[in-house]
């Protein structure tokens, strides 16, 4: 690519002629790249044979990822040139197989955007309508990968996703954050100043409460099951002559048609939904990794200091600790757990090991590449 460091010209006709002859050379390395991973899905089928064939890796894409970031020079920002690798590394993935992705739908949802940001647009969508059914969909095989919400940044926990853990033998192979904006939205055949009722999920009217509270102090505030479905809702009421708001994302609102009375509602700024990818597959280290453990504890006094202290004591780094109703007995409780580190490494090893000594059950969710992107 020697000549990309060429002097740039400084005429409009001989620009775009640089530009064509930059593109054509990107497009026929993209090619060469492509079958190379056509090579790589042949060489995994000779290896691993049949239906045990893990076409995706989480651990290898993350690499790819950080080295692109590391790597980059500019003027193109790092995430920006990371995002179009991750756009051609899912273009190749899906000539080696196309991967269906699950995720908590309908379509349009913020758990949609994740799936996209994560995987790249080159997977086929399967929009389900509840948390646990993503991760049925993917036990039993009809979907490669799953993708559920677990914590927001100003709500906290999904339990729902947490308690679905429990009796899964699925794995978490990947994470991705997705920053969150909300918008009050109407269909163009409402009138704003009559809306009566705001409809969104509840997770999303929690986020947005001093805003509403402030501006729409006697609208009702109405839980639906999406932020999708409220869209969905507010279009409707729109053809019906009523006056219905949504607050729901972008994506949501143009899917329904619907215009924007008030955009970035949402109370913290900073509002931020982590998500994990869930599958059948153990992922190797990548370099910088993350584990998320479920661990039941003894119903004994100084229960919960015992197992933190094993993280100490090895020097392992605990980012997140969330506390849920055993369901077992009363009063007895389920910890999630996630710390930094592989569970391969050492002192990773070293702690889980204590932790079984000293809890009821220790569950190892997976271990996973810290989100890049
Ligand atoms: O390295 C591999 O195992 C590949 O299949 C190639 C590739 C890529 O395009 O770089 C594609 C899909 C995998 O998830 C990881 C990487």
């Amino acid at each position: 690519m020697a000549n990309t460091k060429q002097a740039v010209p400084d005429t409009l006709p001989l620009l775009r002629d640089r530009i064509d002859s930059i593109d054509s050379q990107i497009q026929a390395l993209i090619n060469e790249r492509a079958q190379c991973a056509q090579k790589v899905a042949e060489v995994k089928l000779a290896e691993q044979g049949g239906d045990a064939v893990v076409f995706y890796r989480p651990e290898r894409e993350a690499q790819v990822l950080r080295r692109v970031m590391e790597r980059n020079e500019g003027p193109l920002g790092n995430e920006e040139m990371a995002k179009i690798f991750r756009q051609i590394m899912s273009s190749c993935l899906a000539l080696e197989k196309p991967m269906r992705i699950a995720f908590l739908g309908p379509e349009g949802t913020f758990t949609q955007q994740a799936a996209l940001k994560h995987f790249g647009k080159s997977i086929v969508s399967a929009p389900m309508a509840a948390i646990d059914e993503v991760f049925r969909e993917v036990e039993s095989g009809a979907a490669n990968y799953g993708v559920v919400p677990v914590e927001n940044s100003t709500e906290g926990v999904v339990n729902h996703t947490l308690d679905s853990f429990r009796d899964s033998r699925l794995k978490i192979c990947g994470e991705v954050e997705v920053r969150i904006h909300h918008h009050l939205l109407i269909s163009p055949h409402s009138n704003a100043d009559e809306v009566t009722h705001i409809y969104s999920h509840q997770q999303s009217l929690a986020q947005c409460r001093a805003w509403l509270d402030r501006y729409w102090p006697h609208a009702e505030r109405v839980a639906v099951s999406s932020n999708a479905e409220a869209a969905r809702l507010a279009a409707e009421a729109g053809k019906n002559g009523r006056a219905v708001a949504a607050i729901a994302g972008e994506v949501a609102g143009e899917m329904y048609g619907l215009m924007t009375v008030s955009a970035n509602i949402e109370d913290r700024p900073d509002n931020t939904t982590r998500f994990l990818i869930v599958g059948n597959q153990e992922v190797p280290a990548s370099g910088k990794d993350k584990t998320s453990l479920l661990i039941s504890a003894k119903n004994e006094p100084g229960a919960l200091y015992h197992l933190l202290e094993a993280f100490e004591r090895h020097g392992v780094d605990m980012t997140r600790l969330e506390t849920r109703p055993s369901l077992m007995s009363r009063w007895g409780y389920i910890f999630y757990i996630d710390f930094v580190g592989h569970y391969q490494e050492e002192g990773c090893q070293a702690a889980i090991a204590e932790l079984r000594d000293r809890a009821s059950e220790v569950k190892v969710l997976g271990s996973y590449p810290v989100a890049v992107l």
